[in-house]
């Protein structure tokens, strides 16, 4: 499936909150949304969800508009903080109605996902821990096996044990049945080395769309003697610096030439990688 966002606007009531949104999503990837607290990621997702419609512009799911499109629906998966209020059934009877609605859905695959996440209680779902209760959006997501898969921040309250097991079953899956896998997440840090392309949104607006081994390759740090690190930061994008004493530490933006290399060892300068998680920190300053 192939995803295409023209234009996109979206408002609530007179708020604006998505402007001019342009972006392709095409490969079977996984890609990480990012973005500030109320950018608005989750107002992106809940359109490629086909929960709301654009205010204008248009979105394309394979050349039709998905809001409200039965056929478009059955084949994306959106998971988010659901709340299972009035959920009385387990974990293990609910999975076995989700195939009415989600084609793709493999019960066998869910069913060793529960085991492995340890949803087999007979507890309902309503009674179960929040942790417990995002587990299971993420069994469904990946048992899914929806052409588009997208989570929304579901993972917030699963212990770190249980975030490793889906990055791990996620990666799993991704080479078995790969898909649009749209993962949102302020785990950056942690997340990052899942990322085959990386969405940034700010303040409602798209600021890039990248493979994420450009974007990372797009930034260096710098480290050396304050005066040497000035001069070699002279008409060059600084993201950020930092400094100790007669040391500095600058962030670069942009790739640095053979020559820049050549001339930053001879002057004892060290060149170091840049982590998403710093570049986004960066891209998303309130100056930028
Ligand atoms: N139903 C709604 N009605 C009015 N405004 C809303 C509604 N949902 C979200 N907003 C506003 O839209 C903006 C974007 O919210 P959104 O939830 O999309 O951001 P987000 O990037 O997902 O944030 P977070 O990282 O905090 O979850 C925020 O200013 C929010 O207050």
């Amino acid at each position: 499936m192939h995803i295409e966002a023209k234009n996109l606007h979206l408002a609530y009531g007179s708020d604006q909150i998505l402007h001019d949104i342009n972006v392709e999503i095409t490969e079977p990837k996984i890609y990480g949304l990012l973005g500030r607290n109320g950018a608005g990621k989750t107002s992106l997702l809940s359109l490629f969800g086909s929960f709301r419609e654009p205010t204008s512009g248009k979105l394309l799911m394979d050349g039709e508009e998905p809001f409200e499109n039965a056929g478009i629906m059955q084949q994306v998966t959106f998971m988010y903080n659901k709340d299972f209020t009035g959920e009385t059934d387990p974990p293990s009877s609910v999975i076995k109605h989700i195939k009415r609605y989600r084609p793709n859905f493999n019960l066998d695959y869910a069913e060793e996902l529960l085991k492995k996440f340890k949803l087999e209680e007979k507890k309902p779902l309503q009674k179960l821990s929040t942790g417990k209760q995002s587990a299971f959006n993420v069994v469904v997501g990946l048992a899914s096996r929806s052409p588009i898969t997208i989570f929304d921040e579901v993972y917030l309250g699963m212990d770190a044990p249980a975030r490793d097991l889906f990055y791990k079953e996620l990666l799993k899956e991704q080479e078995i049945h790969p898909r649009i896998m749209i993962l949102s997440t302020h785990l950056v840090s942690e997340m990052d080395y899942l990322f085959d392309e990386v969405i940034i949104i700010n303040e409602g607006n798209l600021l890039l769309h990248e493979s994420y081994d450009d974007l990372v390759s797009r930034g260096v740090t710098v480290v050396g003697n304050k005066l040497a690190v000035d001069a070699f930061a002279k008409d060059k994008e600084v993201l950020n610096e930092e400094q100790l004493g007669d040391t500095r530490s600058i962030t670069l933006y942009g790739a640095l030439s053979e020559a820049d290399k050549a001339s930053a060892k001879e002057q004892g300068l060290n060149i170091g990688p840049v982590s998403l998680q710093d570049l986004f920190i960066q891209l998303t300053k309130e100056e930028h």
